[in-house]
């Protein structure tokens, strides 16, 4: 180690190098993360099963402080209603939500071997394939891979690319099918595969035509195997069945906001792609409530000049994947984000992802087409962040409307609804619905009820289509379950009435980000990582150090007792105040030390050497940049606290340590 007389250019934590710089090398960050047990696969000694993975103490802890951060930025910033509900959800309340009937993904198989493939992703792989292979006769080597099922062990296969030169329309008619490829249901996935003449890539077999697979995991509750449950594949669910209390809670006011982080299930047909498609993940879930006629929201300036990538679905439906930039503020005056609340969402979401280290450059914000959006649903964006795997889907924010409450209660007879008095009694004009009750009741049987909440929750000009169409004789209204009902004049009648209020009753709508933490970590892993200019074997993490595993290395460049002892005293301290450091006392060089806590994306390393001893001074050394600092021990820990809390950046650390330090230069 040796020591200058000037201090270097300070450096921050954020931008220090041009990680760019340095081709991106997936097998070795592979290597790294399952070396340094970030995660690996579950029960990996019996052979491990597809889509589950346990984390080790780096991916616990790396893990741990995303949620943190989550939470602070969500629950205690905006002051949300945290929740912690059961992961085991009564069958009855999956059915009323749609999950037992709708939440499926489309399958098929290998007609000779039953090889099993999920029917969007096998058009998707081999169409890219087929790109490819066109690209390859134009000058450009590049392979897909698709996953099949978890029968076999090794589930990876490479789709060959076949370098064969399309003709242009077949091209451009492979981009549009792949821009829109979330949007078809499966007998369209089957015309595809039909018309495309898409085989199992790997035996040249045939393809059944999709079914349905449902993707829950099925369960009972208690010995008798009467009650029926599923392990939940969201947290939502929990949200919307403790409505009421939630709403007592906050006073009876809307809006407010419900947050829970917690495990959920998906019974993934082909998980696929590491940490990406599991089936078990940690999800965080915001359920934010709002009257249906303001969805304006309080602190929408705070995010209006926040700049997002934007994929509107008229883009996509042209089968291009142009991006806009445009900011929270234009992008809802525009009408292109629906309204305030999922607009502020979008922009703090962006705030959040980025602060945690996600590179802005490879995130944009997707917005889902109308096939793709859940029929109640008014509006819908992902955010979607671009990794080794593509551009993904990690959060999706969506307005859902009254849907959930809707559904929970007319099922349960509880009245999910929000009462606001009226400072003033209002005589208003309504469209009031009278049914003939038992003709009604009759002809709908048990969807009856769901009708009339239907009717009973629609806005004034909405009803009155409906009376205009009655007018005809008959009027057909979309239920909350999606379907159509055809209801006559004779069996309803809609009639405007006057009548004087002095409350306004209403369901709230809802509006939800849901991220999913594993995708979201991945992605981050591989956005954080590169080489050094110098040696390429060592690699970095630049964590930032709000969500590093560990934020100080503590070593020593001795093996000197005395000098082992205090490092075992500042970790002391540092844990004290609850700083996450790390002694590293084996009898390694101080370069390999540091190359090893680079790696786990250690931001800081405190070094004793004799100096220590003689002096009572410690060097503090910054990961991306290598710059180093000298200072009194505590003056240093004082210091890395400052660091590690957000209130200093580097350059603020070589403010307060100038006067005792020199530059070190070790590496
Ligand atoms: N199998 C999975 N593994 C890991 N994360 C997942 C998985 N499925 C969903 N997620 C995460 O949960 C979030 C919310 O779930 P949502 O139901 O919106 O996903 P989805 O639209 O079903 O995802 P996909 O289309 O990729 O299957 C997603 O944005 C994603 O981050």
């Amino acid at each position: 180690m040796t020591s200058h007389a000037s201090v270097s250019q300070p450096s921050t934590l954020a931008q220090p190098i041009n990680k760019s710089a340095h081709a991106f090398d997936k097998v070795m960050l592979d290597a790294m993360l399952a070396r340094r047990f970030f995660f690996a696969p579950a029960f990996e000694i019996y052979g491990g099963v597809a889509g589950l993975y346990d984390y080790g103490p780096t991916g616990s802890a790396l893990q741990a402080n995303i949620l943190d951060a989550w939470r602070k930025h969500y629950i205690i910033e905006e002051d949300m209603l945290e929740l912690d509900t059961t992961i085991m959800t009564l069958s009855d309340v999956l059915k009323t939500s749609g999950h037992v009937d709708k939440f499926a993904d489309w399958m098929c198989k290998d007609v000779q071997t039953g090889e099993i493939f999920r029917a969007d992703h096998l058009v998707e792989a081999v169409l890219e394939a087929r790109l490819k292979g066109d690209k390859e006769a134009r000058g450009v080597k590049e392979e897909v891979e698709v996953e099949e099922d978890d029968k076999k062990k090794k589930r990876k296969k490479n789709v060959k690319t076949v370098a064969v030169k399309l003709d242009d329309e077949v091209v451009a008619e492979y981009e549009s099918l792949l821009a829109q490829i979330d949007n078809y249901t499966g007998p369209e996935l089957g015309e595809l595969i039909r018309k495309h003449k898409i085989v199992n890539p790997s035996t040249g077999n045939e393809m059944t035509e999709p079914v349905e697979f449902n993707l829950m995991f099925e369960s009972n509750i208690g010995p008798t195997g009467q009650i029926k449950g599923y392990l939940r594949p969201e947290t939502a669910q929990g949200h919307f069945v403790n409505f009421a209390r939630l709403l007592e809670f906050n006073n009876g006011r809307v809006p407010f906001a419900s947050a829970q982080i917690g495990r959920s299930f998906r019974n993934e047909i082909a998980p696929r792609q590491g940490l990406l498609r599991v089936r078990e993940f940690t999800m965080a879930e915001i359920e934010h409530y709002v009257d249906p006629l303001d969805k304006r929201h309080a602190r929408f300036a705070e995010v209006k000049d926040v700049k997002l990538a934007l994929l509107p679905k008229n883009v996509q439906s042209e089968g291009k994947t142009d991006i806009t930039h445009m900011s929270v503020g234009e992008a809802v005056a525009q009408k292109i984000i629906d309204n305030e609340t999922l607009g502020y969402f979008l922009g703090r979401t962006q705030l959040f992802l980025i602060k945690i280290g996600i590179d802005p450059e490879r995130l944009r914000c997707r917005q889902h087409m109308a096939n793709e959006m859940a029929h109640y649903a008014a509006d819908c964006w992902d955010f979607e962040i671009q990794s080794s795997y593509g551009w993904i889907e990690c959060v999706g924010c969506a307005d859902r409307s009254a849907y959930d409450l809707t559904v929970h209660s007319v099922r349960t007879k509880q009245p999910l609804r929000v009462q606001v008095k009226l400072d003033q009694p209002r005589v208003v004009e309504k469209l009031e619905c009278t049914f003939d009750a038992k003709a009604f009741g009759m002809k709908f049987k048990k969807e009856a009820g769901m009708l009339k909440e239907t009717l009973a929750g629609m806005d004034r000009d909405r009803l009155q289509c409906v009376k205009d169409e009655l007018e005809t004789g008959v009027a057909s209204v979309k239920g909350t379950d999606g379907k159509s009902y055809e209801i006559s004049s004779e069996l309803l009648k809609i009639e405007p009435v006057t009548v004087t209020e002095h409350v306004r009753e209403f369901t709230p709508n809802v509006i939800e980000p849901s991220f999913g933490i594993g995708r979201i970590l991945y992605s981050l892993l591989e956005h954080s990582y590169w080489a050094r200019e110098a040696d390429k074997a060592r690699v970095v993490l630049s964590l930032p150090s709000l969500v590093a595993p560990i934020k100080c290395l503590i070593v020593t460049i001795s093996q000197d007792s005395q000098l082992r002892t205090l490092i075992h005293d500042i970790s002391h301290k540092m844990r004290k105040l609850g700083i996450a450091s790390r002694v590293d006392d084996s009898s390694a060089s101080i370069g390999k030390k540091y190359a090893r806590n680079d790696e786990l994306g250690t931001p800081f390393g405190c070094t004793v050497d004799f100096a220590s001893l003689q002096k009572g001074t410690m060097t503090l050394r910054e990961r991306d940049s290598t710059s180093q600092l000298i200072g009194p021990i505590d003056t240093v820990i004082d210091v890395v606290d400052r660091l590690v809390k957000g209130t200093i950046d580097w350059q603020g650390a070589t403010e307060v340590l100038e006067t005792y330090s020199g530059v070190q230069d070790v590496e």
